[in-house]
């Protein structure tokens, strides 16, 4: 008996199954079928530009060669951008949603209804209800030929009800899908009910319901070395800050792995969607690393936004400087503090003597040779450096001071009292000085044009930088920061200290490049077809990075790591700007957290703030996020973890070092490579970094080793964690370094103790123990 009813259930599991197979395959060929419809009016809308301009090339009525050619080259880019659709979106088109009728009927310019609440009435007393519109969302906008919307931009407002619908507060929303399709091919749908307690019905049928949700398919997923989109499974939190108005200041915070630099990327491509004409090429992301930027810049290119953006490591935001050396913590600490403002103000005045300085001038004039001494010298030096301009402006006022001086040494000014011919004499006499190839030499040995970069490179000699620092730094500092400055190359601090010095220098004027104009605010009829840039995405960067001077909307990713002299410099590409600022202080590298907010403050100047903050971490499951906390407890004591969405049940794992620390490292970076299918990181402390690099030798592509600092942002399906207590005590701010490190990877963590870690008898490190 009892055999036959559990016979019978499974029967009814069988069939069960087969129904629910069948919806499926019934629902994912409904949305092919859209799909094709969608491909069939891109392909349409070719075609008509095709054919638009060749009929307008027949009757010559489109006006000059230029504009032909223009047109022409608009339809074959439109034509690279179709193939590109074909072959490089995984998911052009990735949501739908089901509504209920709108409250007062009325469309917007997308020819979706406009109305967030459900009408009075559309939900009948029975709890049943009819869906009145759907829409279909997907990465750009396309209209079929009655203006009707096939897809909408997932940044229209329309689209937002896709992110913001939740059951507690579901608007028009019945159903949520999320499509997942690869090229032409729809592969899945994935289904939530905002209004469970509802029974719908679609065309006459019950709306049907499949699959369990689309994050937690999203967030499982293997990761490779470049970040995707989330467009398709973005969250209501992360939405308000995607679509806030760019007005002022928006200031986001939140913990490890709550997407801030994914929301950061979606706004930028927001914002570019809702003032084109105002952003293209006028946003800048200031990145903390190359490691990041390489990691991050493919996000927006799968957004439909290639080449509009600049995203720009903090290291190489001043054109001819990229950083490739680390200082060390004291260094970095002296070179990035507000301190160093002081010392280079003195620097900049001071290197003009350091130059192998002319001790005295001398000139023949009216016939008579004059001289001027050293002291004179010195003495026209200080006047002309009591100007307030920066030193290179302040080049023709020592010129002036020094015909001045010449000039009373002549003692011609006295000898004539007529006024007119004085000055007539003295017009004379600078002519006749001035244009001497003596003088001429002179004042470029003895004023030459400063670079930053000769400035910085006066600044390695120890005796001079104590001269200019005295009372500023001590030293030690100097000492030490002399000897970094001698290395070869230069430091992210460094680049820093170039761009102060460039304001403080400044620049004397020299004409301003046009910008181009971009083809998008000429295009028009193909409004539904992204532009394609024949330009990369990095090579259109940096091209808008050398043309522009100040960006409209600067959007800083890891805020809580610019030291007070990186703001300043970040500071002056965004005087006019509007920002986006986001950040987790609890992840802060710098030593001084107060002394970074007061830069902060300064260089967003009195804009008002809107506050947000994200509070669901989407990469680390709970088990990773529940052994880091103990870190964030030491690290900032009293700040809140964020909560952790999913868990994997399994738990970190730590392991003792035997042998040498190569081999246990190298053999649990093994381990985790047969355990995952994407990527693993090794993050060591920075002074291990090339070491580590040489113990993973052999072991493929998929395993990277990475200082403690370069982790910053990264994330890995597994990491490896080498020796907690190296990383916390490299700096005053190791501990929150650490806490970075911990909370990288989305799947596995191996935590590996050396002796300086004290671990027990399980390996666990004192420092991550209760
Ligand atoms: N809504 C979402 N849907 C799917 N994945 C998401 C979502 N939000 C975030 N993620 C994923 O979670 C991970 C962490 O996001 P992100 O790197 O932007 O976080 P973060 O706040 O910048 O982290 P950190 O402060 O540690 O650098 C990424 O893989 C991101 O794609």
């Amino acid at each position: 008996m009892a055999a036959q009813a559990q016979q019978e259930t499974a029967l009814d599991a069988v069939s069960d199954k087969s129904a629910q197979d069948s919806l499926r395959d019934r629902e994912i060929s409904g949305e092919q079928a859209h799909l094709d419809r969608v491909y069939r009016r891109l392909e349409e809308k070719i075609r008509e530009a095709e054919f638009l301009m060749n009929d307008a090339a027949k009757r010559g009525q489109v006006g000059t060669p230029g504009a032909l050619a223009e047109r022409d080259a608009q339809v074959f880019r439109a034509g690279i951008h179709l193939n590109r659709l074909n072959n490089e979106f995984e998911d052009f088109l990735f949501g739908r949603i089901d509504l209920l009728l709108g409250k007062d009927g009325q469309k917007g310019p997308d020819g979706a209804y406009t109305a967030v609440e459900p009408a009075d009435g559309s939900v009948r007393d029975d709890n049943t209800a009819d869906i009145a519109e759907t829409l279909h969302i997907g990465r750009i906008g396309v209209l079929d030929t009655e203006y009707a919307p096939l897809v909408i931009d997932w940044r229209a407002p329309a689209a937002a009800p896709f992110y913001r619908s939740t059951p507690v507060d579901p608007g028009r929303v019945v159903r949520r899908r999320v499509i997942r399709s690869k090229g032409r091919r729809v592969l899945g749908v994935e289904d939530d009910l905002m209004r469970p307690e509802l029974t719908a019905f679609l065309d006459g049928d019950k709306l049907a319901v499949i699959g369990d949700g689309a994050l937690m398919a999203a967030l499982g997923q293997a990761r490779s070395h470049t970040m995707r989109d989330i467009v398709a499974s973005i969250q209501a939190e992360q939405d308000l800050v995607i679509r806030a108005p760019a007005a002022s200041v928006t200031y986001v915070e939140g913990g490890p792995g709550t997407g801030k630099t994914a929301v950061a990327l979606h706004r930028a491509a927001y914002l570019l969607y809702q003032d084109r004409r105002r952003y293209a090429g006028g946003i800048l992301i200031v990145s903390p690393t190359p490691l990041l930027v390489a990691y991050t810049e493919g996000v927006l290119p799968s957004l439909g936004e290639e080449g509009q953006v600049a995203i720009r490591a903090i290291g190489s935001l001043v054109d001819g400087a990229e950083a490739t050396l680390y200082d060390s913590p004291a260094v970095a600490r002296t070179k990035g503090s507000y301190r160093m403002l002081r010392v280079l103000r003195k620097a900049a005045r001071g290197a003009l003597e350091a130059n192998e300085s002319p001790a005295r001038l001398r000139v023949v004039a009216f016939g008579r040779r004059l001289e001027l001494e050293a002291a004179d010298l010195e003495r026209v030096r200080q006047n002309a450096l009591s100007g307030t301009a920066p030193v290179n402006m302040l080049r023709p006022r020592a010129r002036k001071l020094l015909l001045d001086a010449l000039w009373e040494r002549s003692g011609s000014a006295s000898r004539h009292t007529d006024p007119e011919l004085a000055a007539e004499l003295r017009s004379s006499f600078d002519e006749d000085v001035a244009s001497e190839d003596e003088f001429i030499a002179f004042l470029d040995a003895w004023w030459p044009e400063l670079t930053p970069r000769a400035v910085l490179e006066a600044m390695s000699d120890e005796r001079r930088l104590g001269r200019w620092a005295r009372r500023i730094l001590n030293p030690g500092e100097v000492r030490r920061t002399a000897r970094a400055l001698k290395r070869d190359g230069l430091s992210v601090h460094d680049v820093a200290i170039l761009d102060e010095l460039q304001a403080i220098l400044g620049t004397p004027a020299r004409p301003r490049k046009r910008r181009d104009l971009d083809p998008l605010d000429q295009l028009t009829g193909l409004e539904e077809l992204m532009p394609v840039r024949e330009e990369t995405q990095r090579e259109r960067a940096e091209r808008l990075a050398q043309e522009r001077v100040e960006y409209a909307h600067v959007i800083v990713d890891e805020a809580q790591d610019l030291t007070p002299m990186q703001w300043r410099m970040v500071g002056r590409r965004g005087k006019h700007a509007t920002w986006t600022v986001v950040g987790d202080p609890a992840q802060s590298s710098w030593s001084d957290p107060d002394e970074a907010a007061e830069a902060r403050d300064e260089a967003l100047g009195s804009r008002p703030r809107r506050r947000f903050t994200l509070t669901v971490n989407y990469r680390n499951p709970a088990e990773i996020a529940e052994l880091a906390a103990k870190v964030l407890a030491l690290a900032m004591p009293g700040s809140e973890s964020p909560s952790a969405v999913r868990s994997t049940g399994v738990k970190p794992r730590f392991a003792v070092v035997r042998n040498s620390l190569a081999e246990s490292v190298r053999a649990e970076a093994a381990r985790l490579l047969d355990q995952v299918d994407g990527t693993v990181g090794v993050v060591v402390a920075m002074n291990r970094r090339e070491e580590a690099r040489r113990w993973l030798t052999g072991l493929g592509d998929r395993v990277v080793a990475l200082g403690s600092l370069e982790a910053k942002g990264l994330e890995y399906d597994a990491t490896v964690v080498v020796s907690p207590a190296e990383i916390a005590d490299e700096s005053p701010a190791g501990l929150r370094v650490l806490y970075v490190a911990l909370t990288r990877a989305t799947q596995q963590l191996t935590v590996v103790s050396a002796e300086r870690d004290e671990p027990d008898a399980n390996g666990v490190p004192d420092l991550l123990r209760d």
